[in-house]
């Protein structure tokens, strides 16, 4: 539905976009997920039509949007700062993009009401804009964007002013939200749980150029970099060494020992010689006493101890490896939190095993 081609954007000398392909289905929750300047928001601006590509191509609907003002597109954008008008009531807000609409003012409060039903706002047409909570208002701002009735609406850092617990009743709540209405969502944000939970596809960004595009559980599993594996979660790098044998791919890891590899755990390819392979901290376990395996072991000590409610999180240095592991456990009834100082089995599996050569 949205296509683009080689978009390139400069700002004088910076280069903002550096060749941008991108292709965005119908329906789709997808975001763009970068840290602070990457280009994200300008990526945005020019779907939206507030910045013209330098170079390149954008087709929204198989028709190229070049010289296509924004109000002329059939996007419409939500901002972080959702400038509702405090003087105005929020039914007054929510139809202030129909004032020029030739549908009779019953008509309208129809649709003003059925607008605000959806995001959660029924019955609060009348109240005045400026007495809303900032979720609320984000519900307002949204509530004004569906009313036009895009195609796509667009979402730039939507929820990052409101605190955590509002953020995530939000979050689950434009999930609902986009599943019901079927317009195509593109958001911007720089919080990767964020785009986690929300997305069906994600693009993250580094330095105008897309890294990586993938849904979220590859982008999570399978991240194609070093840079995507750390910019998403944490992830534990390892030294290590990459052989072909008998078409198979062995890594020999660092501290931990060697492991027959799949060719999707090497997303951007294997060089044999030097390499990094990452592991995710819940893919690591520590063995309890009493607790048998038939997976691999590697004897380490405990570092650090962080408790963390539900979870609790160990760094345990291996002989023969620089950095202390990151294992995350569940804290489960009987099960003990070790001490700083124990010594203990670590359990890995050479299935969570993501080579990064990049
Ligand atoms: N109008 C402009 N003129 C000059 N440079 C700009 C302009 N708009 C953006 N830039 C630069 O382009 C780069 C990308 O900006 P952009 O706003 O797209 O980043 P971002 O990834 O959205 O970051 P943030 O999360 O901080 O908003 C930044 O280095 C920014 O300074």
């Amino acid at each position: 539905m949205i296509q683009l081609r080689d978009v390139h954007k400069h700002y004088g000398d910076y280069h903002a976009l550096r060749g941008i392909d991108l292709e965005i289905k119908k329906g789709e929750f997808f975001s763009l997920l970068g840290p602070s300047g990457c280009g994200k928001t300008t990526l945005l601006r020019t779907i939206a039509g507030f910045e013209a590509p330098s170079s390149g191509s954008l087709t929204i609907d198989g028709r190229d949007m070049a010289g296509v003002a924004a109000n002329h597109r059939p996007t419409n954008m939500v901002f972080q700062s959702y400038a509702i008008f405090p003087h105005l009531s929020v039914a007054e807000n929510v139809g202030f993009g129909l004032r020029r609409d030739p549908r009779s003012k019953a008509e309208k409060a129809r649709a003003v009401a059925e607008s605000l039903e959806m995001v959660g706002l029924g019955g609060y047409g009348a109240r005045a804009a400026h007495a809303l909570s900032g979720g609320q208002r984000q519900r307002v701002a949204l509530a004004r964007a569906l009313i036009l009735k895009p195609k796509v609406l667009l979402l730039d850092e939507p929820l990052s002013a409101l605190d955590k617990k509002m953020r995530e009743t939000m979050q689950v709540e434009l999930i609902k939200l986009q599943r019901n209405v079927g317009i195509t969502f593109i958001l911007v944000t720089h919080d990767q749980e964020e785009a986690l939970i929300m997305s069906d596809r994600i693009a993250v960004m580094f330095e105008g150029n897309i890294a990586q595009m993938a849904d979220p559980e590859t982008m999570y599993r399978r991240p194609n970099s070093r840079r995507v594996a750390e910019f998403i979660g944490k992830m534990n790098l390892l030294p290590a060494t990459a052989a072909m044998e008998r078409n198979r791919i062995v890594v020999d890891v660092a501290g931990l020992g060697r492991g027959a590899i799949e060719p999707d755990q090497a997303p951007s390819g294997v060089q044999p010689g030097a390499t990094t392979v990452g592991i995710r901290p819940e893919t690591l376990s520590i063995l309890f006493p009493g607790e048998t395996t038939d997976r691999r072991l590697a004897a380490g000590t405990v570092d650090e101890v962080v408790y963390f409610g539900d979870m609790t999180y160990y760094d345990v240095r291996i002989p023969g490896v620089e950095q202390p592991l990151t294992i995350s456990m569940k804290n489960l009834i009987g099960r003990p939190v070790l001490d700083v100082g124990a010594v203990t089995q670590v359990v890995w599996d050479e299935r969570s095993l993501v080579v990064l050569s990049r």
